[in-house]
């Protein structure tokens, strides 16, 4: 008998977020620099941090450093875990007034019992550089983008990366938070894919996920996702960041997908840490520039 080899599986191309977030921040500090320049004005982002969530104190830190490194301003305000309600609101409401901040970033999640959706209705559409308001989710619903949220928008600028064509690619996006999976459906229909979006409540999520062509995944479950799951030669898109036990007394990053199972079935894939995540930073910046622009009056480019 001599039966034919089975293909060897290849190995998937790792899709470096972190070097394509380098590129497009260094890139944008050029864009920065002609902006000031042209308008004599300097973009300024706000970010507001309630309580002392560690993760998220060195996460607004990181944050405050790379605008300052591309040539905006950032201003850090980080409220008590016990500010009120109304306290937050009027803060929001200066900073909308604030004609030296062009971008307002609130820090989720705020700590109970703060009403976040109350909150984010306050920020001012023009400066709402998560996108995360009414205003900027209907655009995108109704596929007339302004302020796009900065992780769905980094993933998609990692899809346009390698080069693959979308239209028409059955794409699936497990998870449908505000933050990331309904926008990252809305852009994914935008490049005219076929979108499926699963949740808690759907019905064989393997078998969803071995028809799609593009997978993004954006749950907040340590590998939810199995290397079987994936169909071969797909392209994988992680967001999840989970702090796990890394069996040596410590802990390590990991995302929502089996890593070392999936990268020897999909075509490509993000890593974490190094993958989706610091693309939502550039996206961030790269928002600030734009809605500063869009307030100033001058182009952005
Ligand atoms: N890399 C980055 O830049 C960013 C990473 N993240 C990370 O991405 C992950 C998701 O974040 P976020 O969207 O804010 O999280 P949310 O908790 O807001 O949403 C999680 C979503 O996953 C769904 N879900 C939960 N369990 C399952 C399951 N067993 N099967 C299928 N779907 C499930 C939920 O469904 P349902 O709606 O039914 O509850 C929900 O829609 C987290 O790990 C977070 O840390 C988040 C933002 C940025
Ligand atoms: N208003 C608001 N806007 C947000 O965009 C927002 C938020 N709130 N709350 C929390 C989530 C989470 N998020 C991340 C951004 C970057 C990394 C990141 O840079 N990760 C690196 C480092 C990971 C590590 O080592 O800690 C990486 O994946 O390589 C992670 C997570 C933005 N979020």
């Amino acid at each position: 008998m001599n039966a034919s080899p089975l293909p060897r599986p290849v190995p998937a191309r790792v899709i470096d977020g972190k070097a394509v977030a380098a590129a497009r921040t260094q890139a944008l500090a050029q864009r920065v620099a002609g902006f000031r320049e042209r308008t004599g004005v300097v973009p300024g982002l706000a970010v507001v941090l309630v309580g002392d969530d560690a993760a998220s104190a060195i996460y607004v830190r990181r944050k405050a450093r790379q605008c300052e490194a591309v040539g905006m301003r950032s201003v850090q305000h980080v409220l008590p875990g016990a500010t009120t309600q109304a306290e937050l609101l009027a803060l929001v409401e200066r900073l909308n007034r604030d004609p030296d901040v062009h971008g307002i970033l609130v820090q989720l999640p705020l700590p109970r019992p703060l009403d976040e959706a109350a909150i984010l209705a306050a920020v001012d559409p023009d400066k709402d550089v998560d996108g995360f308001h009414t205003m900027n989710a209907g655009r995108l619903a109704l596929g007339r983008p302004a302020l796009v949220p900065c992780t769905p928008l980094g993933c998609l600028l990692l899809l346009r990366e390698l080069g693959v064509a979308l239209r028409g690619k059955r794409a699936l996006v497990v998870g449908r938070s505000v933050i990331v999976g309904r926008p990252m459906a809305q852009l994914l229909l935008m490049e005219d894919c076929t979108v499926t979006i699963a949740h808690r409540h759907s019905q064989d999520l393997a078998m969803l996920c071995r028809e799609a062509d593009i997978l993004i995944v954006a749950v907040g479950i340590p590998g939810l996702i199995r290397g079987d799951w994936i169909r071969p030669g797909a392209v994988v898109i992680d967001v999840g960041i989970n702090r796990v036990d890394d069996g040596a007394g410590g802990s390590r990053i990991v995302g929502d997908v089996a890593y070392d199972e999936a990268a020897h079935v999909a075509g490509a894939i993000t890593p974490v840490p190094g993958g989706v995540g610091p693309m939502t930073i550039a996206c961030l910046l790269e928002n600030t520039l734009a809605a500063a622009a869009a307030i100033e009056g001058g182009a952005a480019a």
